[in-house]
């Protein structure tokens, strides 16, 4: 049995790479278009297990892993921004929030099955406009849901986190080794 991390991140593989020694990496090609009052835990968990089948059909004795990580604010999904004004648009409606973040990790061989999500709650401080501006000129947020990355300069940002940092980060590690073990 192969284990197979279904994700094109650099992050979940470097995470991963903490647990397991050996496993593949295939990117999961999905739709990840929100269907219109999908409730946010239904749509992170619905990705999550969306790109574990992706690629769990063609890999029917391999234990395949699928993760998805949404920003809720005032119950809005904020997914990858589309472009620098979605970037701004999204760090100004986060500045000065606490607003929480999910992560829904699947695993999948054959017909077994085991999802969980992680939530984490962050806070962030009032943000200037400058400092969005030169945060969202860097790049860093455009890969990232609610287009921040706490594991960079966005860090700076963060006011108070309750919770996994590495849900927030796209992995939470420690919750990923805990369901493995159990497959
Ligand atoms: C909030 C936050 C998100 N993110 C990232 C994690 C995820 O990679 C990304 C959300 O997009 P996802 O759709 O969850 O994942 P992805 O497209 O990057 O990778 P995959 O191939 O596995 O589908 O946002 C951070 O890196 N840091 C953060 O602080």
């Amino acid at each position: 049995m192969t284990i197979i991390l279904a994700s094109q991140s650099p992050r979940r593989k470097e995470l991963l790479s903490m647990v397991v020694s050996e496993f593949e990496t295939m990117p999961a090609d999905i739709d990840e278009t929100v269907k219109e009052g999908i409730a946010p835990l239904d749509y992170v968990l619905e990705m999550a297990q969306e790109k574990a089948a992706c690629i769990a059909k063609n890999h029917p004795d391999d234990l395949v892993i699928g993760s998805d990580t949404t920003v809720v604010v005032d119950g809005m999904i904020l997914g990858k921004p589309v472009d620098e004004a979605d970037a701004k648009a999204m760090l100004t409606q986060l500045s000065g929030t606490t607003h929480h973040v999910h992560t829904a990790v699947c695993m999948m061989k054959g017909s077994d099955i085991k999802s969980e999500i992680i939530t984490t709650e962050v806070t962030f401080f009032d943000l200037t406009e400058r400092e969005i501006e030169e945060y969202v000129a860097s790049g860093d947020p455009m890969d990232k849901a609610g287009a921040y990355g706490i594991q960079g300069p966005g860090t700076l940002f963060v006011k108070a986190i309750q919770g996994d940092f590495y849900g927030v980060v796209g992995f939470p590690i420690a919750y990923v080794k805990r369901m493995l073990a159990e497959f």
